[in-house]
């Protein structure tokens, strides 16, 4: 709505258009896209809460919802369903699917198996040292030790693997139907406010944001609870304006897709899918508007396309106006005869301008001070207004192009926001924009629940919040600190080379912590507890009735249940008005805003789940059934400033918020940390696999910008290695494999320090003629038999209770290498000289490539940058392929072949090469599509090299028996 301090404008631009009202006339009042749509909007009475007259919203048996305007007739419905009604309202919002008990036992024998063998042999290998190459043999032998350990503290976690289901019928039953609890169906549910984060319009096209914003404002969830923020740390008006345009082609886009039910409801993927649209679909007039929504989303994206051309051609306009302004002034002063100092610049800044004539708040296409990136006014702009508490119905009939009859119009709101930013101040990347966007929403609409996506994630399946909200209200859900989605890709070679779709992370390792504590917070489709953001601790954390798990169950807890111990409300803001000495902590915490402090209050209230549902911890806060069913005040002009003023860069001075409040600030991996901090405190976490994928997103599938990620990763994992968030030094509420969990993450980069040093291994060998044993003894190989096998048995039963594809396993093997020798070992080095030097970690953007520039689906993939980081893995690639090569013509010419060295050695060499395979791909770029050109011209060395040994060697046995012609 409004910048900064020095702007008194009224509180709206007038391109933007409110939700509820008269969307015919402002439909597209920056393009032609006026008379496309041509309804208005019809307001029903409102019913008052008269229960006589209150319109009651029953399912009927298709799903849809049909409107029964005579209550005795609802009474009779409710009567015949009564059963089934309260039978669903008492069911559980979650339940545990079953993985297979014979596979998970089996699994847990195994990696017992695993264990034991890895320990046997390492205890071989140490009585067993070649003495003929002690050195090689130790190297070797610390490098196993280091990939046991490592692979143990990996595997341990993954004991108890689970799998939750959600029940979004009973849910509904729960909280939208009208039930004795809430005689008039309306929607119980508690308010999400949604943040979406971009930083950079050219990296992260603002088209890709757009759709994203599109997803989320027709998501199925009541619309008077939802709200989306937008947070645009580049502070451009092209973002702006794209948002601009999101929110008025929302007008069609949202009735359209509530209408018939479309999916997904991003409109670039539903309308680039290959399948049948036309599949299932029986309105007749679906067609008709599929075709006329379609053409306008067409116009909308050349309007997006078009919008940075427009605004420099609109601002040049308005600029060279005001140059010939500022030249008069300049002319005039010399008529008035006064000091030259005084006098007006002969130029006028190159500013760029809103489409109302008035000039940007935020960064100019031409920086300048005020107006560049690291420093500008802080933003807000309402670009839909909070919605009408009740349904409102469109138009439709003959004469209108769309008909929304019997379609609920209103739109949730959506605000712009970009945060203050000053130069000396540190803005903190993400987690600070994230951290404005809470409290700007905590003022705005405060819902009590937060659903974090980056601006490349889109929401793919409607229902998807739903899901979420489901653990967050069945029973011990205020115990939730967040529900993490899966993060799923598009746009990935079908191969995935580079293990980009993270499957043996998102379906393994999370699922696996699910069973424990919780999958960790992993940056985007998260919903979060207000509370748990807020930093507050969980009710009654040592009352354990956790239904799954380690520990909880074998060693059960003592019930800790004096009333000191026992956490019932976060004591900061329990009694913020009555208690001047806890009034005092407030400030500290969160800031000056008194507006803040009160909203945290409420989101505590809303959060929680019904007093029905309840039903363990005597004495745990509750709310009533029905309690959320109130409307909410409109936006008036104060609270909008309030946002403002909590969004300026100085809030934050002498506060807790980066620290114990929000998200966790000083980590190139904030959402880890930030996760984290809550498990630490006793909260319980909770991983939600949909189908189909609640959200998905864009991955960099170039080899390059891939390891880019991946050190950006790997770097925050040395951080917090280094740092207080280290797991070692976690307090007794994060359980112990939960525990090894977040050590793991700490540690993995590590391990590429010994996979660098182990690939060199068999060149080394190689070269001298020696293996890392003394000869191949019946012992070692058996137990490297039994310790493959064994991993290849894991990875097959892993494949069975996880769903993901041996390939993906595989994939994701490889890449342990490749990352390990090139990635993870620069970031190791970088943290390293973090925590030495002091030397700060640099926030590289992980470009999003927009999809469609290009014919070929995966031309990125082809993509070749050089980096640094490639120098490594290509040098073990040559050594290793020189080395066989040379060790073989060796051993062929030699008087007394080491056959069994030549033998052991190329094994080491070949398994590394198969695991750099991909990399080796990656290099030849669109040219070669098989690593051929690499493999041999290495072999061309090897061969010269070879070749160079035997005939100097000959001309040492001068004359000597054996001739090589
Ligand atoms: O100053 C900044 C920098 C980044 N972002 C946003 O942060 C998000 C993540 O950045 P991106 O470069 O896409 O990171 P990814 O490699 O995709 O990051 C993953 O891992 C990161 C932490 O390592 C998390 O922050 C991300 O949410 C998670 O998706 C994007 O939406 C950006 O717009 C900001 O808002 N402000
Ligand atoms: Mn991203």
């Amino acid at each position: 709505m409004m910048y900064g301090e020095s702007s008194h404008r009224p509180p709206r631009i007038s391109h933007v258009s409110n939700s509820t009202g008269d969307i015919g006339s402002d439909f597209g009042s920056s393009s032609d896209f006026a008379n496309f749509a041509n309804y208005t909007v019809t307001v029903p009475p409102t019913p008052d809460n008269n229960p006589a007259t209150v319109q009651i919203v029953l399912r009927d048996e298709s799903g849809s919802s049909c409107k029964d305007d005579e209550s005795d007739q609802t009474d009779l419905r409710i009567g015949e369903e009564d059963d089934a009604l309260l039978d669903k309202i008492s069911q559980p919002l979650t339940r545990i699917v079953k993985i297979s008990p014979i596979i998970m036992a089996l699994y847990r024998v195994l990696i017992f198996v695993r264990i034991a063998s890895l320990c046997l042999f390492l205890l071989w290998r140490v009585r067993n040292p070649n003495n003929k190459a002690i050195w090689l043999w130790f190297l070797s032998v610390i490098c196993e030790i280091w990939f046991a350990f490592s692979w143990l503290i990996d595997q341990i976690p993954r004991l108890f693997p689970v799998n939750h289901g959600t029940d979004i019928e009973a849910l509904e039953a729960k909280f939208e139907l009208p039930n004795p609890n809430n005689p008039t169906g309306k929607s119980d549910l508690p308010g999400i406010d949604v943040f979406v984060s971009t930083a950079d319009a050219e990296k992260e096209p603002p088209l890709v944001t757009a759709n994203t914003i599109l997803s989320i404002l027709s998501v199925d969830y009541p619309i008077e609870k939802l709200s989306c923020y937008i947070s645009d740390d580049g502070g451009s008006l092209l973002t702006f304006e794209a948002m601009a345009e999101a929110a008025s082609f929302a007008k069609i886009w949202v009735p359209f897709c509530k209408k018939h039910k479309i999916e997904p409801r991003n409109p670039e993927s539903y309308f680039g899918l290959k399948k049948d649209p036309y599949k299932n679909k029986v309105r007749h007039d679906f067609v008709r508007e599929r075709r006329y929504v379609k053409r306008g989303y067409e116009e909308f994206k050349v309007r997006v396309n078009s919008l940075s051309h427009s605004i420099r051609r609109r601002s040049d306009a308005f600029n060279s106006k005001d140059e010939i302004k500022a030249l008069e002034k300049w002319k005039n002063w010399k008529l008035n005869d006064q000091d030259e100092e005084s006098r007006p610049s002969i130029v006028a800044p190159k500013a760029t301008w809103m489409s109302d004539g008035t000039q940007w708040p935020g960064t100019w296409s031409v920086p300048c001070t005020n107006h560049s990136k690291g420093d500008h006014a802080s933003i807000i702009q309402v670009l839909l207004d909070p919605p009408r508490d009740e349904p409102v119905k469109g138009r439709g009939g003959a004469g209108y192009a769309l008909d929304f009859e019997e379609v609920d119009i209103r739109l949730p709101m959506l605000v712009y926001v970009s945060r203050e930013k000053r130069p000396g101040y540190e803005h903190n990347k993400k987690a600070g924009a994230m951290n404005a966007l809470v409290r700007a929403s905590a003022i705005m609409s405060n819902g009590p629940f937060i659903l974090n996506l980056d601006c490349d994630h889109y929401v793919y399946n409607s229902r998807s919040f739903r899901h979420g909200i489901c653990f967050m209200m069945d029973r011990d859900g205020d115990r939730v600190c967040y529900v993490q989605f899966p993060q799923r890709f598009e746009g990935i070679d079908p191969s995935d080379r580079y293990a980009n779709n993270n499957t043996v992370f998102f379906d393994i390792n999370l699922r696996a912590l699910d069973g424990i504590q919780g999958p960790m917070y992993v940056g985007t489709g998260c919903l979060f507890r207000r509370t748990a953001l807020y930093g507050f601790d969980p009710p009654d954390v040592f009352v354990d009735v956790d239904r799954s798990g380690c520990c909880g169950c074998c060693f059960p807890r003592k019930r800790k249940c004096n009333s000191a111990t026992v956490a019932t409300e976060p004591e900061y803001y329990i009694d913020v008005e009555d208690d001047d000495d806890t009034a005092g902590l407030i400030p500290k915490l969160f800031g000056s805003s008194s507006m803040l402090v009160k909203s945290v209050k409420l989101a505590a209230y809303q959060g929680r789940p019904l007093s029905t549902v309840q039903s363990s911890g005597p004495g745990r806060p509750v709310r009533p059934p029905g309690s959320l069913t109130g409307g909410r005040e409109p936006l008036d002009y104060a609270t909008v400033s309030e946002a403002v003023n909590v969004v300026s860069c100085w809030y934050e001075d002498k506060t807790e918020w980066g620290n114990s409040v929000g998200w966790v600030y000083g980590s190139v991996t904030e959402d880890v940390v930030t996760g984290y901090r809550m498990h630490e405190k006793g909260w319980r976490s909770f991983y939600c696999v949909t189908e189909p994928d609640a959200f998905r997103g864009t991955a960099p599938i170039n080899l390059t910008d891939r390891l880019h990620q991946v050190l950006r990763w790997a770097t925050g994992s040395v951080e917090i290695f280094f740092s207080r968030n280290n797991a070692a030094l976690a307090g007794r509420k994060l359980k112990l494999l939960q525990r090894i969990a977040y050590l793991n993450v700490g540690i993995y980069p590590f391990t590429s320090i010994f996979i660098l040093t182990y690939c060199f291994l068999p060149p080394l060998s190689l070269f001298t003629g020696q293996f890392v044993v003394d000869s191949l003894k019946p012992a070692f190989l058996v137990y490297l038999l039994t310790i493959s096998l064994s991993l290849c048995g894991l990875a097959v039963l892993e494949v069975k209770w996880s769903g993901i594809s041996l390939e993906e396993w595989w994939r994701n093997e490889q890449f342990w290498l490749i990352g390990g020798t090139s990635a993870h070992l620069v970031a190791v080095l970088q943290g390293l000289l973090k925590v030495i030097a002091g030397v700060e970690i640099s926030f590289t953007l992980t470009s999003k490539s927009s999809g469609d520039e290009e014919d070929d689906d995966f031309a990125d993939l082809y993509l070749f940058k050089w980096t640094s980081l490639m120098i490594p893995p290509l040098t073990i690639i040559i050594l290793n392929i020189v080395a066989i090569l040379f060790a073989f013509c060796r051993t062929v010419f030699s008087d007394n072949p080491q056959w069994s060295n030549l033998v052991g050695g190329t094994f080491f060499a070949v398994w590394v090469l198969v695991h750099m395979y991909p990399f080796a791909k990656g290099l030849m770029g669109r040219t070669g599509k098989t690593p051929t050109v690499v493999y041999v011209w290495s072999g061309l060395i090897a061969i010269c090299l070879s070749l160079l040994y035997v005939t100097i060697k000959n001309s040492e046995i001068a004359g000597g028996s054996f001739q090589f012609t």
